[in-house]
């Protein structure tokens, strides 16, 4: 179980009367980078917050969450100790990231305050290893020039990759990506992809990132978890994820999840159509 980061067991959520996820189990081993892929109201937002405790299961059922080997909440109940976890898991969010008006290495300092005394955060003074740390972060995604900026004036992208810095510098084990690079330009969003890609490559950072398109997942992680109305529907390796599969898994919504290109005739454009697509992001 020692290399298990993220252990889902017979997740159940219903909002009101309407069900979010049925029945959702899965495990993610550390050190690997897998999509979360599924259309708009699949599920995909509401298990990765489930993750880190910020939405508790349905009462009443067995289900289980375990990540980095402690225990998250148990049939809808929080685990005490949540903190602790999440201070090993950070979460990049589609926007929203940071405090605007703060500059950029700030925002990325931010990651360092559950280590240091309260004083310290509340008047920005931060030791000097921890300022190496952030700079060495945002060197590691490509901002580093952007330090002293208003997180204001940076881009979407440059934005995501400040959080991504954010999460380094917390020491997190896993990072939970929801639908990082929804709103960004196809080369913003491979900038973003890659940095996630580098961190779990480099510092063994455990990467669970939500997409609903599947030629990134196909680009950059090698395993995809695909949701479908609350279910997994399909778990494995991402290059199994043919156009003619995801149609069968997905029907009349395989229109969202296909890149342009690949949608204007699915039935003719097999495999090869998000190799195509891989190849451009790459
Ligand atoms: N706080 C909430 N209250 C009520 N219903 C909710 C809430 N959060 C999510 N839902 C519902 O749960 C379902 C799953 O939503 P979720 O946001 O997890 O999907 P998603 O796959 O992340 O979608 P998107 O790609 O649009 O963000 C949807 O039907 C949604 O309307």
């Amino acid at each position: 179980m020692d290399d298990i980061a993220i252990d889902v067991r017979g997740l159940h959520k219903t909002f009101g009367t309407a069900p979010a996820l049925r029945d959702v189990s899965l495990r993610v081993r550390r050190g690997e980078m897998v999509a979360l892929l599924g259309a708009s109201g699949s599920g995909k937002s509401t298990l990765l917050r489930h993750l880190n405790g910020l939405h508790q299961a349905d009462a009443g059922t067995e289900s289980g969450i375990q990540v980095l080997g402690r225990s998250v909440q148990q049939g809808g109940r929080i685990a005490r100790d949540i903190r602790a976890t999440r201070s090993r898991v950070a979460v990049v969010f589609q926007q929203f990231n940071l405090v605007e008006r703060l500059p950029v290495v700030v925002n990325v300092l931010a990651g360092a305050l559950h280590r240091l005394p309260l004083w310290r955060g509340l008047l920005r003074r931060f030791p000097a290893a921890e300022m190496a740390r952030a700079h060495e972060a945002m060197t590691r995604v490509g901002i580093a020039r952007l330090a002293w900026q208003r997180a204001s004036t940076l881009s979407g992208g440059q934005q995501q990759r400040a959080a991504i810095s954010r999460a380094l510098v917390q020491g997190a084990e896993i990072i939970l990506a929801d639908e990082p690079i929804a709103s960004l330009d196809p080369e913003a969003s491979r900038k973003v992809m890659q940095s996630l890609a580098d961190v779990n490559r480099d510092l063994g950072v455990t990467v669970l990132v939500s997409l609903h398109q599947v030629d990134f997942a196909f680009a950059f992680c090698p395993r995809t978890i695909a949701l479908h109305e609350g279910r997994v529907v399909f778990d494995g390796p991402t290059r199994a994820l043919t156009p003619a599969r995801l149609r069968e898994l997905y029907g009349a919504q395989i229109d969202e999840l296909l890149p342009t290109r690949a949608t204007t005739e699915p039935s003719t454009a097999p495999e090869s159509a998000f190799a195509d697509v891989a190849l451009r992001v790459a």
